[in-house]
């Protein structure tokens, strides 16, 4: 790497959806921008690259970052959930699926990775590419008056990002350009046996009123598009194989790569890894404070979420300045902690840790939300599929036949996305015509959420886990919030679960529950219900087993410095120069899944910007 200018058009914080595609967007424009990521490159470790590994990429280092959060405010709620993590004295990490909790061990809270690397968390999530319904982009240019925001006007920047492999070249409303890779797994190769396949047809034939005639017929339906352009797409339920961003090669389709390909055409993108941002730095003017660059540590994992953290180690702290703008894009965390640190937040919050206070913005860290996801998980008394027929040792080396496959044909179980299937469905909840509840399910899968060590669980193939994401997410009560003001702390977090509409989320979820147990009740399984917890009230087994990993809104756009973090155009309200382009400006969660409508408003900002630079 090259010494750093002193200056730049723009410093970019955060390498992820928001910021790293923006960083290579204007840079491929001929912007110069100066990107900070945290994290180093590891684009081509096979963690990163094989869709089969993503889990184990987001609990590893270099990876991810693990934090750990809280979902309810009383202890005593908080630690009902089985996969609540406790930490011993010499550092070892305890749930209660390992057994009784040592004495003496801490409370830590529910694991929660982030990706901590070139790309973000798009380099380790599980490349699901659902894009958000057409209401929720509606509702934004409805709350901000900015009809840029309508979904008509969004489809056009999802088109300019995508390469959309699964549908015929020119089919509108998909992009086949763009640098963005989705496909679609092959639905067949899901039909691992009779048993399967007569769950499927149930789902189809009580959600769907459709009754199917072969694995063919059912695998043909699977194709349905849920992102295509039709208005309709989330209004009747549909089962499908989801859009999953992996290319022809069956690797992560990978913003790094995209990022990569920039700096080697020769545009003027600047890249600074181990680079952990500490604040913004501003000028002094007259009426606003005017953000003018931004001040970092450089130093290998110099963050306390970061499994390799060591507090005697110190980065070398430097400076670099902004000519034009400074873009935070540090995600749902760390951008609230790093507006906090950089004096724009909550006064009091700002003033109890004797940070001078820039702006006084008491949106920043608040509003947080998430989608619940709730497992449900049955053990049949047959098991679904002949485990000890797949090939895979999962090894991942050359002895590993799936390995094989995938190294050199690009297909195969290790490619994304294979094995699940998906489903929308409207529950009596629903707050407009949209379906709210969005189905992850496989058989013979036995994940229920996230914890340490969670990649050595393999399934059993006499289970069914399906994942229920509850979207219309209605509990605003999330925060994000200092517990010093060193930098390098992790902040505390809390979902606050349950907090608003309580009642209605439940019940929806309940509802959720209920389709799939009638299903397998319908085909005569024999099964025991293990998730949601059969021996207490459903609606405490799902407060206690809900799980999340789709944080937004804790630095959302609106109208006003009252309630709101950031103007429509990206802009932090009070402060000149300074825009956040990320997950957290969301004003509340954009349907099932935030990676594509991240990557989406990156493209909106790329646009935005550019048509007040020209
Ligand atoms: C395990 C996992 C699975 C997921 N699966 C899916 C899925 O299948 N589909 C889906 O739609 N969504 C999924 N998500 C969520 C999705 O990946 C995120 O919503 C999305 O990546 C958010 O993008 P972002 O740009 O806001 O932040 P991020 O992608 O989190 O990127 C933020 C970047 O900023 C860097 N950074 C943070 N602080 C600093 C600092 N102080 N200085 C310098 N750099 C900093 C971080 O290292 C990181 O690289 C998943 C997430 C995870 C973790």
């Amino acid at each position: 790497t090259s010494t750093p200018a002193p200056e730049y058009d723009y410093v970019i914080v955060g390498s992820g959806p928001g910021g790293g595609s923006l960083a290579a967007n204007l840079a491929a424009s001929g912007q110069s921008v100066f990107l900070l990521e945290a994290g180093g490159d590891a684009s081509d470790s096979l963690y990163e690259q094989i869709p089969a590994r993503s889990v184990a990429a987001s609990e590893r280092s270099p990876h991810a970052w693990q934090f750990f959060v809280e979902h309810y405010e009383d202890p005593e709620e908080a630690q009902r959930n089985r996969l609540y993590v406790y930490q011993s004295s010499n550092g070892s990490l305890h749930t209660e699926l390992d057994g009784p909790i040592p004495a003496g061990a801490e409370p830590l809270g529910l694991f929660y990775p982030r990706g901590a690397t070139l790309g973000g968390s798009s380099q380790v999530n599980a490349m699901n590419f659902a894009w958000a319904p057409d209401n929720e982009w509606d509702y934004i240019a409805e709350l901000t008056g900015d009809n840029s925001w309508s979904h008509e006007q969004m489809r056009r920047h999802l088109m300019d990002l995508e390469n959309c492999t699964y549908v015929p070249r020119g089919t509108p409303g998909h992009g086949f350009d763009g640098y963005l890779q989705n496909s679609h797994p092959d639905p067949i190769t899901n039909f691992q046996s009779d048993h399967i396949a007569d769950y499927v047809a149930e789902i189809f034939r009580v959600a769907e009123d459709i009754d199917p005639e072969s694995v063919e017929h059912m695998a043909e339906l699977l194709r349905r598009d849920i992102n295509r352009i039709e208005q309709d797409r989330y209004e009747t339920p549909l089962m499908f194989v989801l859009p999953t961003a992996f290319n022809s090669r069956g690797r992560r389709s990978s913003i790094a790569d995209y990022i990569n390909s920039v700096i080697d055409a020769g545009d003027p993108l600047t890249l600074s890894l181990h680079s952990l941002v500490t604040r913004v730095l501003f000028e002094d003017c007259e009426d606003k404070p005017k953000a003018n660059g931004v001040e970092y540590m450089v130093g290998e994992a110099l963050y306390s979420a970061d499994r390799r953290y060591n507090t005697s180690q110190s980065g070398e702290l430097r400076t670099v300045r902004a000519k034009k703008e400074v873009i935070v894009a540090g995600g749902t965390f760390n951008t609230p902690q790093i507006l906090k640190l950089s004096g724009i937040g909550p006064r009091d919050e700002l003033e109890s840790l004797d940070i001078p206070v820039v702006v006084d913005l008491p949106a920043v860290g608040n509003y947080m939300q998430d989608n619940y996801e709730s497992p449900v998980n049955i053990q049949a008394d047959t098991p679904w599929m002949n485990a000890s027929a797949s090939p895979c040792t999962g090894t991942f080396d050359d002895s590993d036949p799936c390995f094989v496959q995938w190294n050199v044909n690009g297909t195969g179980p290790y490619t994304g996305g294979g094995g699940s299937f998906f489903l929308t469905y409207r529950s009596s909840m629903s707050w407009d015509n949209d379906t709210d509840l969005f189905y992850l399910s496989a058989a013979g899968s036995n994940a229920y959420g996230f914890f340490p060590g969670m990649s050595e669980n393999h399934g059993a193939p006499d289970h069914w886990t399906t994942s229920i994401v509850k979207m219309q997410s209605g509990n605003p009560a999330g925060t994000v919030k200092l517990r010093s003001k060193d930098p390098r702390v992790a902040p505390a977090i809390n979902f606050n679960y349950f907090t608003e509409r309580a009642d209605e989320d439940l019940q929806a979820i309940v509802e959720g529950v209920e389709l799939l147990l009638n299903a397998f009740d319908s085909i005569g399984t024999n099964y025991t219900v293990v998730l949601p917890n059969p021996e207490i009230d459903m609606r405490q087994a799902l407060k206690d087993e809900a799980f999340s990993h789709h944080a937004v809104s804790s630095c959302r756009i609106g109208t006003n410095a009252t309630d709101s973090c950031v103007d429509s155009k990206f802009r932090v309200h009070g402060v000149d120069n300074l825009r956040i382009v990320d997950a957290s400006v969301f004003p509340r969660a954009p349907g099932a899944m935030p990676n594509g409508p991240t990557f989406t408003i990156s493209r909106k900002a790329f646009e935005t910007i550019m048509e007040g630079d020209a």
